[in-house]
């Protein structure tokens, strides 16, 4: 049975001190609906908000990670390292490491092995682009980086996997995909899992929908049957707006 989650993504955003206020923020809400909440301070900010958030039911996730184990990989964290420091949860393949550093899907797919082979937990991160959406390409996209990126894995392996669905041209714009939009490619995706594998995995699969969700329409985005949860950007940075999109179910 899979569960709800709402992820909040800081991406580049709060320093050591502004970790821990937003930590002690968020400590504050009330987790009042089903959802699983995490979140995912920059890698500087782990262990603290590791430590602030022990014993809360909020855990913590990288933003990234290297594919080695270890090495001379200047500037890298690994696995194993995050591990160290009481991260369970990697978020792979965002749009943004996808389109700032050059991140793809073979690159990606040892990404996600090597986060498998430490036990840990993957939130993959895929999803078409504006000009692909207009030039009604997106299913096909979705597919393939599906495909290239994690139908390598064996089944058993998706117990481990949760799916971010985050159309590029709805991140941080504003525009957010329509409920109808959101559960078409959910469905999409969770009909391509089931194509794949079998209707268990498909079903089981936790798919987040990422892409300016926001208090005001986080209710209506989740109330799709295929929507199981969200990735938050922007209002992942405020607690009482990330905590009024986590009570949204
Ligand atoms: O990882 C989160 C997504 O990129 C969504 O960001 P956003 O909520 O600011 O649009």
């Amino acid at each position: 049975m899979r569960k709800n989650i709402v992820a909040g993504n800081w991406k580049m955003n709060k320093d050591l001190p502004e970790t821990i206020a937003l930590a002690e923020e968020l400590k504050k809400q009330e987790n009042t609906g089903t959802a699983e909440v995490i979140v995912a301070p920059t890698y500087v900010s782990l262990y603290a908000a590791y430590e602030r958030f022990r014993e809360s039911g909020i855990t913590v996730a990288a933003q990234n990670m290297h594919q080695a184990t270890s090495g001379a990989y200047t500037g890298e964290i690994s696995a194993g390292m995050l591990k160290s420091v009481g991260v369970e949860t990697v978020i792979l393949g965002h749009s943004e490491r996808r389109a700032y550093f050059a991140e793809g899907d073979e690159l990606l797919a040892k990404k996600v092995d090597t986060a498998l082979e430490n036990e840990m937990r993957v939130i993959f991160c895929f999803g078409e682009e504006l000009e692909e959406r207009k030039g009604e390409k997106h299913f096909d996209v979705v597919e393939s980086q599906l495909k290239n990126a994690l139908f390598h894995l064996p089944a058993d392996a998706w117990k481990h996997i949760v799916l971010a669905y985050e159309p590029v041209w709805a991140i941080g714009t504003g525009e957010t995909a329509s409920p109808e939009q959101a559960q078409d490619m959910h469905a999409f995706i969770r009909k391509t899992v089931a194509t794949k594998y079998n209707e268990t995995v498909a079903d089981d699969v936790a798919i987040l929908y990422g892409g300016s969700v926001k208090p005001n329409n986080a209710k209506e985005i989740f109330s799709k049957p295929d929507v199981d949860g969200g990735l938050i950007g922007g209002a992942s940075l405020n607690a009482e707006d990330f905590f009024a999109i986590v009570n949204a179910f």
